[in-house]
């Protein structure tokens, strides 16, 4: 007998954030490892600069021995250091890979379990995943690389002279006061772009799917009216965005002004002091690597912004599987017991206090009016749904997912031959298909070499109760011993309803079904419980409907 389980209540594990510790949870240390000591070896691309053109300076021009000693040392230098940097990005490709894999598969498996639509998993696989890869992943490795680089920069600036290193690497940090000052108002305008842009997209996918009516209702021209107030509306603010972008760039270009004259000046100055032992390779090699300092700390703070932009679409939720209510109680009836049953919806009590019972191979017929909650019942059944209260049963334990087959109108199929739709790539032999197909009437229908038909466009080529007889065989391939229907023949005439219903009703299966339409005399036929559901709970109809 299975047990009984509740739903832990903690929201901690609610959620997965894809942050700093999931990514070193994800690659091998080995790779971060390497990875950091290749982002200290090219980190020196920066001191080479500097530390060369100063030298220069200092290279004996009537010495060809010197001369070429000094290009064949730089000449290394360079290689060792790109090298370095060409070996950092293969790596980093490679981790970005491994990131990849692990976000998407997670994206996938989460989504899984829940109810979101497809669309919102293939945007999640293939949208989302790339602004994390480019905005994120990509950011954190040009961060640690940044951050290496301004801190090897630093420390060849102060150890090349102190007290000047120090004067030039803080005259640099002026140039970054524009952009850190403007940052909040940026905020704000990249805030109102991407708020109207989503509000443009929503509004376009509205209308395209509504062509239809638009078209048919003659209201063409109040929806491309809407459509170009919401155009004009995101590229205004657009290029406000883009305005204000250039303007911070006006302010820091006035700061380059300073931050660029700014040291030269102070250093030939205080080259007028021996004492201090400032000369002009020193000065050349620290404008040069100063430099380097206040660009790469401008490429920190804009990686930084790339990081944070995307707070928003790291947090990948865990679909919330459905609460399931500790109860002890014993059941000692086989078959479905529906015991005290309350769905909610929000606020809004959809489902109260329902009870049955349906013994083994038992079918039952739920019908009412529409809206009452008759699908949401098949979806408490199933598990589907959370169940504010009371529990189901099946054979002695609470349904679990194994024991049914869920049938609703909305049929899944997936390109691949009927045999792959059957299996879902289990091994059953062409044998057990075949008896099973003809069972229900797919045989005949599509003759002998049914199996290896191609399934295309999501079952585009195939009838409707064509589908809804693939879906009951795919249940009784697995000897399920549960059948939950909803509305499953509304889609069809009278006579193949019938026959679906004829197959259904014959089944060594419990079977719960909702419908609109039904045939009494069949009802009657195969002793079919008939249900009605309304705010009194579920009751049986003793007149015909
Ligand atoms: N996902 C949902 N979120 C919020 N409310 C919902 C949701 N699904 C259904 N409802 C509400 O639950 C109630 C019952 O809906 P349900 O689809 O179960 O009725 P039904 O009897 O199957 O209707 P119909 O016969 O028209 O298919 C309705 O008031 C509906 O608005």
């Amino acid at each position: 007998m299975k047990l009984t389980y509740e739903l832990k209540d903690s929201n901690t594990d609610h959620q997965v954030k894809i942050n700093l510790k999931w990514i070193l949870e994800t690659l091998p240390t080995p790779l971060i490892v390497a990875i950091i000591i290749l982002g200290i070896t090219s980190s020196f691309e920066a001191i080479l600069n500097g530390y060369i053109m100063g030298q220069i300076i200092k290279v004996n021009l009537s010495d060809l021995g010197s001369v070429t000693r000094f290009i064949l040392q730089a000449f290394i230098a360079y290689l060792i250091t790109y090298l370095s940097a060409y070996s950092f990005l293969m790596l980093k490709n490679q981790a970005i890979k491994i990131l990849n894999v692990k976000l998407k598969q997670t994206f996938f498996k989460n989504a899984f379990n829940g109810d979101q639509d497809e669309s919102d998993i293939t945007n999640s696989i293939t949208t989302i995943s790339k602004q994390i890869e480019q905005s994120y992943f990509n950011s954190i490795f040009m961060l640690i690389q940044t951050g290496l680089t301004i801190i090897s920069t630093t420390i060849f600036i102060l150890g090349t002279h102190f007290l000047l290193g120090s004067i030039y690497i803080v005259l640099s940090f002026l140039s970054l006061i524009p952009s850190y000052l403007g940052r909040k108002k940026l905020d704000v305008k990249v805030k109102e772009w991407s708020t109207s842009n989503s509000e443009l997209l929503n509004n376009t996918s509205d209308t395209f799917r509504g062509r239809t009516e638009i078209r048919n209702f003659d209201v063409k021209s109040l929806f491309f009216s809407k459509i170009n107030r919401l155009l004009n509306k995101e590229e205004l603010n657009y290029r406000n965005l883009s305005n204000y972008q250039t303007t911070l760039m006006l302010y820091a270009w006035g700061f380059a002004i300073l931050t660029y004259l700014g040291p030269i000046a102070i250093g030939l100055y205080l080259a007028q002091f021996s004492s201090l032992g400032i000369t002009t390779s020193i000065i050349v090699s620290l404008i040069l690597t100063a430099d380097s300092v206040v660009g790469n700390m401008r490429s920190l703070t804009s990686l930084q912004n790339a990081v944070a932009g995307t707070n928003g679409i790291r947090t990948i939720a865990k679909s919330q599987q459905p609460k399931i209510i500790k109860d002890h109680s014993e059941n000692s009836t086989a078959g479905l017991v529906i015991k005290n049953l309350q769905v909610n919806r929000g606020p809004k009590v959809i489902l109260d206090n329902i009870n049955l019972t349906l013994t083994e191979q038992e079918k039952a017929l739920i019908t009412g009016p529409s809206g009452v909650g008759k699908s949401t019942l098949l979806s408490a059944i199933s598990g589907q749904v959370n169940k504010a209260n009371g529990n189901v049963y099946f054979n002695q334990s609470i349904v679990d997912n194994s024991d049914y087959v869920y049938i609703s109108q909305d049929i899944w199929l997936f390109d691949g031959t009927l045999r792959d739709n059957l299996t879902l790539f289990e091994n059953y032999s062409d044998e057990v298909l075949t008896e099973v197909i003809q069972k229900v009437g797919l045989l005949e229908e599509l003759g002998d070499h049914a199996l290896d038909m191609e399934i295309k466009n999501k079952g585009e080529n195939v009838s409707g109760g064509q589908a809804q007889r693939i879906a009951i065989a795919r249940g009784l391939l697995r000897d399920k011993k549960l059948f939950i229907l909803d509305e499953i023949t509304s889609s069809l005439d009278v006579k193949n309803a019938k026959k679906i219903h004829d197959l259904i009703y014959q089944l060594p299966v419990t079977v719960i079904e909702s419908a609109h339409n039904y045939d009494d005399e069949q009802l009657e036929q195969y002793a079919i419980k008939k249900l009605v559901l309304s705010s009194n709970g579920l009751n049986p109809v003793t007149t015909s409907a």
